[in-house]
């Protein structure tokens, strides 16, 4: 028997046949700059969808306070007297695993996404250029060539100019890099994550994400969201791309090594075969819905986004590509595919407000830095 979809019910099958409930109790670290916004608004769609709840930073920004390391205090309607657990903790956040377990269910289950520190530290460049140690280098290769005359680790932005994943994960990215330091870090994570996606293979971690979460096929469903224009891509000549292996170490052993159990664990519960199938099914489906849901062909520049709702934050020197909906959709399908495309800043919005519906509008309005409103 093989059967993506969950019944009425929402119980989900999952593709292999085996009867399972689907999860709705997950913790999602969003390492910057790794295609996390993409799989958040799956998350996003799959919490409304069921009513789920969030674990939003208190006053509704769109941060939990980044770049502290997160504290369950942070969470609006944490209380440390009260047992109220959150189904879904998905904004940015530096990882401190106690202070997660106090605001999740304990059996929630928790991933995460990595990218090629290369491909990241070139985005991160282009997107924090605003930043103390990129500002004064023109370039990358500038940067590269003397990291530390632009990089100060004392400044209170530094951690998005090296090891940024390392950062986000909650370790230390200046520490110095010895096997010991490798292999505890790579132990920890493992043995907080169940399961480490692998944004090269976006796909692929989205079927291996239904098969663990047992969801169904439209649940993983996504277009690429916080994609940038190519003309702020550069090249990157194989000279710098040693530069920033190194310059990344620590980031550069996570990925090496969580790329190689990623595969281990498809052949372990997929197999390549089914998993060429089941990627075949998403990207058949996916196409489907940018032919319902999009004018054109796909993304667009900002300044041609018609709606301004659907328009993407703009941020250091990055060109943020968003999509313009099919005019005279029906109701229902207008809703899917606009949330489909709806940018992170303003679906988090739109949950925060349902979410808090009940309650009196705030008193007072917090400063940016209380929200964690900067990326
Ligand atoms: N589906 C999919 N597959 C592969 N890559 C994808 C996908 N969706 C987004 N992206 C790329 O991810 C980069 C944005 O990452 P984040 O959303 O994590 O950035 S942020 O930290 O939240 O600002 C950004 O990378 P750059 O374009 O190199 O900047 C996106 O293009």
């Amino acid at each position: 028997e093989e059967v993506t979809h969950g019944d009425q019910q929402g119980r989900g099958v999952s593709s292999q046949g085996k009867r399972c409930e689907p999860k709705t109790d997950i913790v999602f670290l969003k390492v910057h700059k790794s295609a996390s916004s993409t799989v958040m608004n799956i998350l996003f769609r799959f919490g409304e969808t069921h009513n789920l709840t969030f674990a939003f930073p208190n006053g509704g920004g769109n941060q939990l306070f980044y770049p502290r390391h997160f504290l369950a205090s942070f969470v609006q309607g944490f209380s440390p007297w009260s047992p109220q657990r959150f189904n879904i903790l998905c904004h940015h956040m530096r990882f401190l695993q106690p202070e997660v377990q106090k605001v999740v269910s304990s059996s929630a289950v928790y991933f995460s996404i990595l990218r090629n520190p290369v491909q990241l530290m070139e985005s991160s460049f282009v997107y924090y250029k605003g930043t103390s140690a990129f500002s004064r280098a023109r370039s990358l290769e500038e940067f590269l060539s003397q990291p530390y005359h632009y990089y100060n680790p004392a400044n209170s932005d530094s951690h998005y100019a090296k090891n940024l994943m390392t950062f986000d994960f909650g370790f230390n990215p200046d520490g110095e890099v010895t096997a010991e330091r490798v292999q505890l870090m790579l132990n920890i994570i493992e043995a907080s994550f169940d399961l480490l996606l692998i944004s090269e293979y976006f796909d692929e971690s989205m079927v291996l994400l239904k098969e663990m979460l047992c969801w169904d096929l439209d649940s993983i469903v996504s277009f690429p969201l916080n994609i940038r224009d190519s003309s702020t891509k550069s090249p990157l000549p194989d000279t710098i791309v040693e530069k920033i292996k190194d310059w990344n170490r620590l980031d550069w052993e996570i990925y090496i090594y969580f790329n190689r159990t990623f595969w281990e664990r498809i052949d372990r519960d997929i197999g390549r075969e089914r998993m060429q199938q089941e990627v075949k099914a998403l990207r058949d489906r996916q196409a489907e819905l940018a032919r319902t849901c999009l004018q054109g062909t796909g993304s667009v520049a900002p300044k041609d986004i018609k709606d301004s709702s659907l328009r993407p934050l703009q941020h250091g020197n990055a060109k943020i590509l968003g999509y313009n909906l099919k005019q005279g959709l029906h109701k229902e399908m207008e809703h899917t595919c606009r949330r489909l495309v709806t940018p992170e800043l303003q679906y988090s919005s739109i949950l925060y407000k349902k979410q808090f519906a009940q309650k009196q509008p705030q008193t007072h309005q917090p400063s940016p830095e209380q929200t964690g409103q900067t990326p």
